[in-house]
């Protein structure tokens, strides 16, 4: 300890998750839109076509739109996304005492990964944990992050001993944590199923992440093994079906399914079956109370509480369905407190 009471030896921790605009005005949606989908590793098109092609021609369509979504999400405090991230730092913080000093940061818009990097640098941290937000290793987040921090550390003079948390798919705080929220929804009321929506990638990313061509996307992903860890269709299934068993459920009373696809003219495939198609499909075969889990998410976001919440919801029921609840993402919910916590320490 110094005078001042602070231990001299501390450990920086950077919880990144992924961006959000700076407001949902369509000029913000927009600059957030062209750095998130010039991203090569969201977009993976050589950099001389994703740039005019992205810039020039899909933001500015899309902008607009995303803007008005992006209206609907916003509250006082600004875009969940971002308020949420403050308060589990603040709250990781205080869990993890003096010994550490917390950061966070964004991988598009702001608070950037930069400012952050630079207050544990100026905390004169003796090492860095990074935690992206985003239990499900995918190219396009994870790794995503993982190469902007690089990027960024790689250029200092001094490079701190760093170490990433790549993947959190079965991690048994997170589990309990979002079982917990569903089980309290479910004491709620009756349930004839469960649907865990997961954000969509294109196939192709999978494929390309293949160890040794073990992915396929086929029976391959059943089991969660030292082939597939990284695999993010694997890993989906492995988060659901500990979900599954930590709340009692059998498989026939669960169903995976992607969201979010990016439509383009191209007609890539993304993961399926997709989340959309197969809730509509629901009430046809009696399913008419669905309990809905969003569990590639540790915070609300678009995707959670508009596209699920309500988009989602708004389908079920023109299609038949009687009762569609969303699950609370973890958000800084205590228990997700205690499990980041425990993951840094384990870390
Ligand atoms: C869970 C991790 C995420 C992965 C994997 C991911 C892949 C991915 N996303 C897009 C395109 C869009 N995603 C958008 C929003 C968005 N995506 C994530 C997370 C992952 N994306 C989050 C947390 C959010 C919400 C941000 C918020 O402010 O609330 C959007 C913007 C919204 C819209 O215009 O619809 C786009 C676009 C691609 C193409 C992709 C993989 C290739
Ligand atoms: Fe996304
Ligand atoms: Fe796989």
């Amino acid at each position: 300890m110094n005078s001042a009471g602070t231990p001299s030896r501390r450990i920086g921790v950077l919880l990144v998750n992924l961006g959000t605009p700076d407001s949902p005005e369509t000029p913000d949606v927009r600059r957030y839109l062209n750095e998130f989908l010039t991203d090569g590793r969201v977009i993976d098109m050589p950099a001389a076509i994703r740039y005019p092609l992205f810039q020039g021609l899909v933001v500015p369509l899309r902008a607009p739109k995303s803007a008005k979504i992006y209206k609907q999400l916003w509250t006082d405090r600004g875009s969940p996304l971002l308020f949420h991230g403050l308060d589990l730092q603040a709250k990781v913080q205080a869990a993890l005492g003096p010994g550490y000093v917390v950061a966070f940061g964004m991988r598009y818009q702001k608070p950037s990964i930069e400012k952050a990097l630079d207050e544990l640098r100026e905390a004169a941290v003796e090492r860095i944990i990074v935690l992206p937000l985003f239990p499900q290793y995918a190219s396009a987040s994870t790794g995503s992050v993982q190469e902007k921090v690089m990027e960024i550390v790689g250029k200092w003079w001094v490079v701190p001993s760093i170490s990433f948390i790549s993947t959190f798919t079965d991690d048994p705080g997170f589990i309990a944590c979002f079982a917990a929220l569903g089980k309290a929804e479910m004491a709620k009321q009756h349930y004839d199923h469960v649907m865990f929506s997961y954000h969509g990638i294109p196939e192709r990313h999978v494929l390309k992440g293949s160890h040794k061509g073990y992915c396929k996307l086929g029976n391959c992903c059943n089991s969660y093994n030292k082939n597939n860890r990284y695999c993010y269709r694997a890993q989906c299934f492995e988060t659901s079906r500990l979900l599954a068993k930590a709340m009692g459920l059998a498989p026939e009373q669960y169903t995976v399914s992607f969201q979010s696809r990016l439509q383009s003219r191209l007609r890539d495939p993304w993961l399926q079956p997709y989340s959309d198609e197969v809730l509509k499909e629901y009430p046809a075969k009696g399913i008419k109370n669905v309990l809905a889990f969003s569990p590639a998410f540790v915070a609300d976001c678009l995707e959670t509480t508009i596209e699920v919440g309500e988009e989602f919801k708004e389908m079920f029921e023109e299609a038949g369905g009687e009762h569609w609840q969303l699950v609370p993402s973890l958000n800084s919910e205590p228990m997700w407190v205690e499990a980041v916590a425990a993951m840094i320490k384990q870390a």
